[in-house]
């Protein structure tokens, strides 16, 4: 039994590539915003109220349609066959298992048919989103989506914190800039710019705008969600477009170093959206208490990225299906210390300041 996810990153750290495990650890520049994702929530203590009578608890949420037997999802990352020979179809059916929502990546090392069809072999409405970056053709993005709802995925989810991309300083050590022979992004076959051996590249586009995501929003009637929104600015012209819901995200470090973390950006982005549309978080989520603490701030669910990655190089479906256990178990374990019956129970009265000499106010 490996008890935490600290210990699945040690393994996989030993079993993966140096090459590989500094593309999936690292972050971009100094690796401030990496480093601070997780030491934010170090900073941050839970207020456990008792007595409350909760005598059972019901860990589901429901997010744009699709239900989730805990609020935790994962969290889109690239190249899953760099982790394991298996790569995005173990993942899916880890996730299935798990009764939550695998965030497929546009950059994923297997199509999204394949990858939605693993997860539904496990579990029948077994629910995928899928992660766009805009490309600056629209008939490309448009091809894209619409493979992705052939393929069955129940969402979208389009990254717009990446208008060029980050500087990776430990791939830059490395020498690390295309995948292996053999690994390709999938999903990317067969549109403009791809050959018969090479997919197309995945452009960053620094042009785009809200008019792009309106011309998305038109051609599909998936829900959209915005993964990457920091400033409480543009969850308001957000919720004013029609979007689905927010990832609140600082993409796990990798592009703007100087970026807060995800767990500092939370509140305000809450208090602008105020319950219209779902708030999500990733970076820096390591425990059930990480969960507790994001929701308690007023996520709906939070999301991992690079847990998964270390699940599946320590053990492929195996090593995630343990991940997201750890994760479930840890939630279900805090949300009883504090009290707690279900997600809703967790509000930001419970969060206070470590370090801080009167502590939290009764609120
Ligand atoms: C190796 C790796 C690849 C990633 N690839 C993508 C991607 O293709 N698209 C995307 O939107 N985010 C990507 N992300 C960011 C994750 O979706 C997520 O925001 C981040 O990993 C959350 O932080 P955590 O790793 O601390 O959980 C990637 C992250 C990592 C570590
Ligand atoms: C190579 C990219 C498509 C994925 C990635 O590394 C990221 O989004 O952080």
């Amino acid at each position: 039994m490996i008890p935490t996810l600290t210990d699945l990153r040690e393994r996989a750290r030993k079993r993966l590539d140096p090459r590989v495990y500094d593309f999936f650890e690292g972050g971009a520049g100094g690796e401030t915003a990496l480093h601070e994702n997780e030491a934010a929530f170090r900073r941050l203590a839970l207020l456990p109220r008792v007595l409350r009578g909760a005598a059972t608890r019901d860990l589901s949420v429901t997010l744009c349609g699709d239900r989730l037997a805990m609020p935790v999802l994962v969290s889109p990352t690239a190249f899953h066959r760099l982790a394991h020979p298996e790569g995005e179809p173990a993942t899916a059916r880890a996730t299935a298992a798990a009764g939550t929502v695998l965030v497929t990546g546009m950059a994923a090392t297997v199509p999204v048919a394949e990858v939605t069809a693993a997860a539904r072999a496990v579990q029948a409405d077994a629910a995928v989103w899928f992660q766009l970056y805009l490309q600056p053709e629209p008939e490309v993005t448009l091809a894209l989506v619409r493979r992705a709802e052939r393929a069955g995925c129940t969402a979208l989810v389009v990254t717009v914190d990446s208008p060029v991309f980050g500087r990776r300083e430990r791939d830059a050590r490395h020498g690390f800039d295309d995948l292996p022979a053999g690994l390709a992004a999938e999903n990317m076959r067969g549109l403009p710019g791809a050959t018969d051996d090479r997919p197309r590249d995945i452009a960053m586009s620094p042009g785009l705008s809200w008019d792009d995501l309106r011309r998305l929003r038109a051609q599909t009637r998936l829900p959209v969600l915005l993964k990457g929104i920091l400033h409480p600015g543009d969850a308001r012209i957000a919720v004013a477009e029609g979007v689905d819901g927010l990832l609140v995200s600082n993409h796990g470090g990798r592009q703007l170093d100087a970026a807060p973390a995800s767990i500092e950006a939370l509140p305000a982005v809450a208090e602008a959206v105020a319950g219209r549309i779902p708030v999500l978080l990733d970076g820096g989520v390591r425990r059930g208490s990480d969960a507790a603490v994001a929701l308690a701030l007023g996520a709906s669910a939070v999301g991992v990225g690079r847990p998964v990655l270390w699940g599946l190089a320590a053990d492929g479906e195996k090593g995630v299906r343990h991940v997201l256990e750890l994760l479930r178990a840890e939630f279900d374990h805090v949300l009883a210390l504090c009290g707690g019956g279900s997600p809703a129970d967790l509000g930001p009265d419970l969060v206070v300041a470590r370090g801080s000499v009167r502590g939290g106010e009764a609120r």
